[in-house]
Formats: C-alpha cells, sequence, structure tokens
C-alpha cells in the first residue's frame, strides 16, 4: 500500500517538529527516515501511524493508497509497529506474544484457534525461532526479542510496517545480522515498511530509498547510491559519511583548496565567490612524489590498518588535517609509516556554493 504526506507541519507549542513535508512511499517499497536525534523522523512517523495529529493546515493530509487517513484511528489504519525497545509481554511466552493481536480481535474478526496456531508457528519459522515459543521474553537475547517484536507487529497482516530505530539498543555485530534479515524478510512479504535510524549505514544497507530529515525538512530523497554518491545540499554530503571540507574561493572554474588549484569547469562562467569544497576519504589519493598533477604535501600521522580500508590520517603543510581510504593493494605498494611525507591529490571534488550544487 502506497503512503502520501502532504503538506504535513508539526509543532509543540512554539517549538516545529516538522515544517511543510511532503512524501511519497510506493507500494512494497522499504524507505528509511535518516537524520540527526531531533530532526524529526518519529514525529513523522507517529503521524503516519495516526499516534500524532499534524497541524490543522488547509492542503495538510496522509493518505494511504490514495484514501485520507485523517479521521482514522490508530487501530483502523491496520499498521504494525516496532520500537527501540521490545515492548514485549513479560509474563506471555514467545507464542503468546506473537498470537496477542489477533487474539484481542473482536470475536466475529478472530480467527479459530487452529488458524491463530497455524499462523503464530508461521511466523516463528519465519524468524526463525521455531523452538523457542514456549520461552518468555526475559530468557531470550536482545536480538531475538527484536525478531518476537516483528513478528508480533507482523501477525496482524498490518498494511504498512513501522520501525523505530528497532535494532537501536543492540550491540554492532547483531545489529548487522538483523539488518540483513530484515532486508530478506522484506523481499519475501513486501509490506510497505518505514525505518527510522540515525545511523548511516544501516539505512544506506537496508533501505530501497533513503529520506534524509534535518531540522522538521526533508533535505533528500533518492536511493542509497543517489543520496551517497549525488548529494544535494552539504548537510547531506556531511552527515552520509567522513568528508574533508575546504573553505575556499571558487573562481574562473578553479577551486582553491589550500595551497592547491583544482578545475571545477562547470563553475566556469560563474562569478567569483566563497565555496565549500567536500571530498570523500576514499576520493583522496596519495603519491610518494610529486608528479607533475597539482597536489598538496602533506605528512602521514596516523596509520589504522584495521578495517576494509587502510585509514590513514595525514597533516597538510597548512596544518589541516586530511582523512584518506586506501585500498589494501595500493597501501602495500606505497609502503607508508607515519612520519612520511607524501603528496594528497583530490580525484573527484563536489563544490557546494549557496545556490549552487555540483
Ligand atoms: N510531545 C512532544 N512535545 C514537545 N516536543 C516534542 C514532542 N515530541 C517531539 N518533540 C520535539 O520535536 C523534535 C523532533 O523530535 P523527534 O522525536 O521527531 O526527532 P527524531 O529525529 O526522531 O530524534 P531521535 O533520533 O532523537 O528520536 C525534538 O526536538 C523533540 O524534542
Amino acid at each position: 500500500m502506497s503512503i502520501d504526506v502532504r503538506n504535513v507541519t508539526k509543532t509543540f507549542g512554539s517549538y516545529t517538529a516538522l515544517s511543510d513535508v511532503n512524501l511519497h512511499v510506493k507500494d512494497g517499497e522499504l524507505v528509511a527516515l535518516l537524520g540527526p536525534s531531533g530532526s524529526g523522523k518519529t514525529t513523522l512517523l507517529r503521524i503516519i501511524a495516526g499516534l500524532e495529529i499534524p497541524d490543522d493546515n488547509p492542503g495538510s493530509s496522509i493518505l494511504f493508497h490514495g484514501e485520507d487517513v485523517a479521521r482514522r484511528q490508530v487501530g483502523e489504519r491496520q499498521v504494525g509497529f516496532v520500537f527501540q525497545h521490545y515492548a514485549l509481554f513479560k509474563h506471555m511466552s514467545v507464542f503468546e506474544n506473537i498470537a496477542f493481536g489477533l487474539r484481542v480481535r473482536p470475536r466475529h474478526l478472530r480467527p479459530s484457534n487452529d488458524e491463530i496456531n497455524e499462523k503464530v508457528n508461521r511466523l516463528l519459522k519465519l524468524i526463525q525461532l521455531e523452538n523457542l515459543g514456549k520461552r518468555f521474553p526475559a530468557q531470550l537475547s536482545g536480538g531475538q526479542r527484536q525478531r518476537v517484536a516483528l513478528a508480533r507487529a507482523l501477525a496482524i497482516e498490518p498494511r504498512v510496517l513501522l520501525l523505530d530505530e528497532p535494532f537501536g539498543a543492540l550491540d554492532a555485530k547483531v545489529r548487522q545480522g538483523l539488518r540483513n534479515w530484515l532486508r530478506r524478510l522484506h523481499d519475501e512479504l513486501h509490506v510497505t515498511s518505514i525505518l527510522v535510524t540515525h545511523d548511516q549505514e544501516e539505512a544506506l544497507e537496508v533501505a530501497d530509498r533513503v529520506v534524509v530529515m534535518n531540522n522538521a525538512r526533508i533535505e533528500q530523497v533518492g536511493t542509497p547510491s543517489e543520496v551517497f554518491h549525488n548529494p544535494a545540499s552539504e548537510f547531506v554530503m556531511d552527515f552520509l559519511g567522513n568528508v574533508n571540507v575546504f573553505h575556499g574561493r571558487i573562481e574562473n572554474g578553479q577551486a582553491q583548496l589550500g595551497n592547491l588549484l583544482v578545475n571545477v569547469p562547470s563553475m566556469e562562467q560563474k562569478p567569483a565567490q566563497n565555496a565549500n569544497v567536500y571530498i570523500r576519504p576514499h576520493e583522496l589519493q596519495i603519491e610518494l612524489h610529486a608528479n607533475g598533477t597539482p597536489s598538496l604535501p602533506a605528512t602521514v600521522s596516523r596509520i589504522n590498518p584495521a578495517g576494509s580500508y587502510a585509514k590513514i590520517v595525514l597533516a597538510a603543510s597548512d596544518g589541516r588535517e586530511l582523512q584518506v581510504d586506501l585500498p589494501f593493494e595500493q597501501f602495500a605498494e606505497l609502503n607508508l609509516h607515519a612520519g612520511d611525507h607524501v603528496f594528497v591529490s583530490p580525484k573527484k571534488v563536489r563544490v557546494f556554493v549557496p545556490e549552487y550544487v555540483i
């Protein structure tokens, strides 16, 4: 089922938590709301759920499959929830926790006991906890509890699944496992899902599209690749991964990065102005000798080879700190050590000026 958020604003007293937000979520899509703390992600999710009411502005609406649900209560929206803090019933077994939403249905809508048994067993299998139905929540790990919370949300066959930092309280390894598992589950079930997270890696790995939020507004909506490789704003560039930032000037199609001039042909016709130049760590290259291409002299300060890339921290000759991620073959070839004098040059730059983005 598709979801449309149209011109939604939400104020709490004099504080604006959402400012004229518009969003379309396609049927069967998994969308991540990504942004720093306080950017409005949870408020937007709660408004979609019907747990929070948007300001009463003309033209403001929430549509499920084209139908305005503004006056529909939470219970009528057929929404499944999973929150960060597993809200499982402690005194109920895993099986009963999952069955709960079905057992509390009005008598004429309630499935028979046999149907409930069959459905819960199917869900237990889906979350790979077939043998743990009789356990109580206290006897499960954090990751297992979140899988039960997800099965419980799915039991009512929601039209929409809303997940608010569902893995936020778990350690990195478990998070990673559940993330992959959630993606596979989504590919199997195709329930339209919205996942709130402040973890950019999680959003980029799991979601079909990422909605980047900042200060009560949506900064950009796009596929993980679009938002990462073509950020629409400095905020998105900065929020999605590490960056080297140069506050400089752009003139005659050239950006000045410290002592280095870099060609930015698309800025040739633009008047001279101040600009911020962003370069991701993997977009800088290191040479042992100046080879004629424009480069910044720098000294290696630290090397961290523990990861899928070697992370090199350098001090440029003007004192600025630079971060470079190098593939291991290249790192081995350069045979770098702290204290080495090298030359750093950008393979790619992104220039942001007040009204212009390259
Ligand atoms: N009921 C409320 N009353 C007053 N202010 C609120 C209320 N709910 C949210 N806010 C404020 O609105 C802003 C957005 O909150 P929201 O929970 O949507 O942010 P978030 O992006 O989900 O952040 P986090 O990642 O920390 O949960 C915050 O500054 C918050 O303090």
